[in-house]
């Protein structure tokens, strides 16, 4: 819900300002060489990031990366060492208070009155937007639907669960129906079913129009939930792509099989690989690809469970681009791990 204190005082002008409003319109935030200095230390290390209207964009890195320290540029929370930031066509930190109103965040989780009940806490966040007197128990009951709290609307927050926390903190980041929701760890300490609950929401309100940019350490979440991946590691943006362009054909298909011993005979030199479940990993003779692959198999009286082109799969990707972070957590199962 709330995310933080605003950085107050007078903001310094940037040295290269951005052109106009984004000759891209469809570039919804736009970073330029985008750094943060902790005295020697770089957190956010020249970053230019591109996230386009409609992405569900995730930013993944190592523990440590500098993941927080950019989202909380993103919204003003800190000012850049250097750099350009454009949110919305707008400059931040500069105009921020232009866009605010028209984004939704969650920021080092959800923040909130333990004492006061989930719809109060609302009802105080509704209340300090601009113009918002009228609608807001429409509004604030939309919200509580959407997130899964309708029933628990009256109990105060220190009852919820980090789950609840959680949803309560998304509910928050709707209230404006955002143009733009950015969300640090969204389901950071989540069981698999309020993952499950958060992404099904996300997808939901992106195909409502919302651009989701997200960060996470989750290998697992960017490559369930978002079209577009920005890799970071060590404050250095070292990725930047669609997913299904990461998760590229490696021009090999993986073949299960019950006959293995018959795939083996069949297939010959073209089998090259294993896989840990026991699969076949084969380069096909021709160009005829999986289903010249699958016609030869079945005809050689090979059963086959499952056949597909191998894929690159993300953490591959990003094990080759990361090193380690400042800290090690990212090492557990699902995470960043390291080379
Ligand atoms: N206020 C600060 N003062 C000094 N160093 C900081 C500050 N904030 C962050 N850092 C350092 O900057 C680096 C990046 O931190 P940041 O929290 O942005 O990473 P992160 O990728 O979000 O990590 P995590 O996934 O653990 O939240 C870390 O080495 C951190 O210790």
């Amino acid at each position: 819900m709330s995310t933080g204190r605003l950085v107050t005082g007078s903001v310094p002008a940037p040295r290269h300002p951005l052109p106009g409003p984004p000759p891209e319109a469809r570039l919804v935030i736009e970073t330029r060489g985008l750094t943060k200095r902790y005295g020697a230390q770089a957190a956010v290390d020249d970053v230019d990031l591109h996230v386009r209207a409609g992405q569900r964009y995730g930013f993944l890195g190592p523990n440590g990366s500098g993941k927080t320290t950019l989202v909380r540029m993103l919204l003003g929370l800190v000012f850049p060492t250097r750099g350009e930031i454009r949110v919305l066509g707008h400059e931040v930190p500069r105009q921020v208070h232009e866009i605010l109103p028209r984004i939704g965040a969650m920021v080092e989780g959800p923040a909130a009155y333990g004492h006061l009940s989930g719809r109060s806490n609302l009802d105080l966040l509704d209340a300090s937007g601009p113009g918002r007197r009228s609608g807001r128990r429409r509004r604030v009951d939309d919200a509580l639907e959407r997130v899964g709290l309708a029933g628990v609307d009256r109990r105060a927050v220190r009852t919820y669960s980090l789950g609840m926390r959680q949803r309560l903190g998304l509910a928050g980041a709707l209230l404006t129906q955002p143009d733009l929701l950015i969300l640090d760890e969204p389901t950071n300490g989540l069981d698999p079913h309020g993952i499950r609950e958060i992404r099904e929401l996300l997808v939901e309100l992106n195909e409502a129009g919302t651009t989701v940019f997200l960060s996470s350490h989750l290998l697992t979440e960017i490559e369930a939930l978002c079209t577009d991946v920005g890799v970071v590691d060590r404050g250095r943006l070292v990725l930047e792509e669609p997913l299904d362009a990461v998760r590229r054909e490696t021009g090999r298909v993986v073949v299960d099989t019950p006959d293995v011993d018959r795939a083996l005979a069949v297939l010959g030199a073209a089998v090259v690989a294993r896989t840990e479940a026991g699969g076949l990993v084969v380069v096909p003779a021709d160009d005829s690809g999986a289903q010249g692959l699958a016609a030869h198999l079945v005809g050689a009286g090979v059963r086959l469970d499952a056949l597909a082109p191998e894929k690159v799969s993300l953490e591959d990707v990003v094990v080759k681009l990361t090193g380690p972070g400042s800290d090690r957590a990212g090492e557990r199962s699902g995470g960043v791990r390291r080379p």
